[in-house]
């Protein structure tokens, strides 16, 4: 599925740094993530996780440092905690996105089906994507970013605003999108961190803090404010 070997470099950054006006949004971060990583990013409210994948997927700039960004823009999909639903059917809204990138109506209307099913929605097809449930539209989003076959996935706390059904199900539907592909994802959910990730990242004021293979991270001795992060998310 991927061209790229697996962990060949697929970011690197160094001393980066985002701004948001007066506002430090990422400062000096150093990172590097290869192909078939799944890197949890975790921290406190305004910690950056947001701000580090929207840079990722080239939604805002960086101020200084230096990016390096193997996988072409338009091999990545990213995946928002409230998705934008276009007034228009369940399937158009999956169909756009592929035709947007080139192709026939026909084949991108077809190709949104078979992706449809795959997250079982098969009959959810005609209904306007805007009477969605969140966990529905939150399905679609991933349907919609499968189409595009990526071989990154960005995921912005995708399942945050969900009863316990719908994210344990959007939860499996991730872990079988993510299979083969590069998955960066926030989530203020250490369970699912746990279930899904290979490396946790973990954030503070716009700095990388602790960079651990899960394990480590939830086993292993923690820089203070991490560790007290930890302990309180897990109360
Ligand atoms: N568009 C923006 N304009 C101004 N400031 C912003 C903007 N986006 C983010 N920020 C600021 O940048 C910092 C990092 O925000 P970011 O959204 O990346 O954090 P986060 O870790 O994703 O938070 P949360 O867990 O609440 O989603 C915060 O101080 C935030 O207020």
């Amino acid at each position: 599925m991927s061209d790229l070997r697996p962990g060949e470099t697929l970011f690197a950054l160094h001393d980066v740094e985002v701004r948001f006006g007066h506002v430090p949004a990422l400062r000096g971060a150093t990172l590097s993530i290869g192909a078939g990583e799944r890197v949890a990013l975790i921290g406190a409210n305004g910690s950056g996780k947001s701000t580090l994948l929207r840079l990722l997927h080239g939604l805002v700039p960086h101020a200084s440092g230096a990016m390096l960004q193997r996988a072409p823009r338009s091999r990545q999909a990213m995946l928002f905690q409230r998705p934008h639903m276009l007034r228009a059917s369940v399937a158009t809204n999956v169909a756009l996105a592929l035709w947007l990138r080139g192709g026939g109506w026909r084949a991108a209307r077809q190709a949104a089906l078979e992706a449809l099913g795959r997250v079982g929605m098969t009959e959810l097809a005609a209904r306007n994507a805007r009477t969605l449930s969140g966990g529905q539209q939150q399905r679609l989003a991933l349907a919609r970013a499968w189409v595009l076959h990526p071989e990154v996935l960005l995921l912005d706390e995708p399942t945050a605003s969900l009863d316990p059904t719908a994210k344990r199900e959007v939860e499996a539907l991730i872990a079988e999108a993510a299979a083969g592909r590069t998955l960066i994802f926030a989530s203020h959910n250490l369970g699912q961190v746990k279930r899904l990730a290979t490396r946790v990242v973990y954030l503070e004021q716009g700095r990388v803090v602790a960079d651990l293979p899960v394990h480590d991270f939830f086993h292993g001795p923690l820089p203070e404010a991490a560790h007290l992060f930890v302990k309180g998310e897990l109360a």
